[in-house]
């Protein structure tokens, strides 16, 4: 599994805790910055970062920002982009199942170091469920295929 990361500067300190966690669990990635304290657009991170994911470049996305709800808004305007708005483990866990996310968004003003770490664990560990869930999300393509 190889994972895109990014975040604004609104996320800077919650992206270094995920990169440690992706070390630590010895799963691949690349950082795609800020580089900067200073401010700067989190459409510029979470657009490019997405179009890495919906093509395959990527398997999947991780994106933080002060709430993650800019990142999220963004990346799922990116066609075959399911990105996930997450801030407790019950979520990433039924996102995973459910929606097949890949993308996973998180607010560093909004939750800690632990509990980010422990949600992407479980959202990078939980497979999609299929079955059910998958008649949902072909309506969602289908949607996309029309009208994007
Ligand atoms: O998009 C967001 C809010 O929906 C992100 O949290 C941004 O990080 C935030 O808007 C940045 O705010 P700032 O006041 O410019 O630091």
């Amino acid at each position: 599994m190889k994972i895109a990361l990014a975040s604004d500067h609104g996320g800077i300190h919650l992206r270094e805790e995920i990169r440690s966690l992706l070390e630590e669990m010895g799963i691949e990635y690349e950082d795609f910055g800020c580089d900067c304290e200073t401010s700067v657009d989190y459409p510029d991170y979470a657009l490019p970062v997405a179009e890495k994911v919906a093509n395959g470049e990527f398997d999947k996305g991780i994106l933080i920002c002060g709430t993650g709800i800019g990142m999220s808004i963004a990346a799922n305007k990116v066609r075959g982009i399911r990105c996930a708005l997450v801030h407790d483990v019950f979520s990433a866990k039924a996102t995973r199942e459910h929606n097949d996310s890949n993308m996973l968004a998180m607010g560093e003003r909004v939750i800690g170091a632990g509990l980010a770490r422990e949600i992407a664990k479980e959202w990078l560990t939980t497979e999609y469920a299929g079955g059910r869930h998958a008649n949902r999300l072909n309506k969602i393509s289908e949607f996309e295929n029309k009208h994007l």
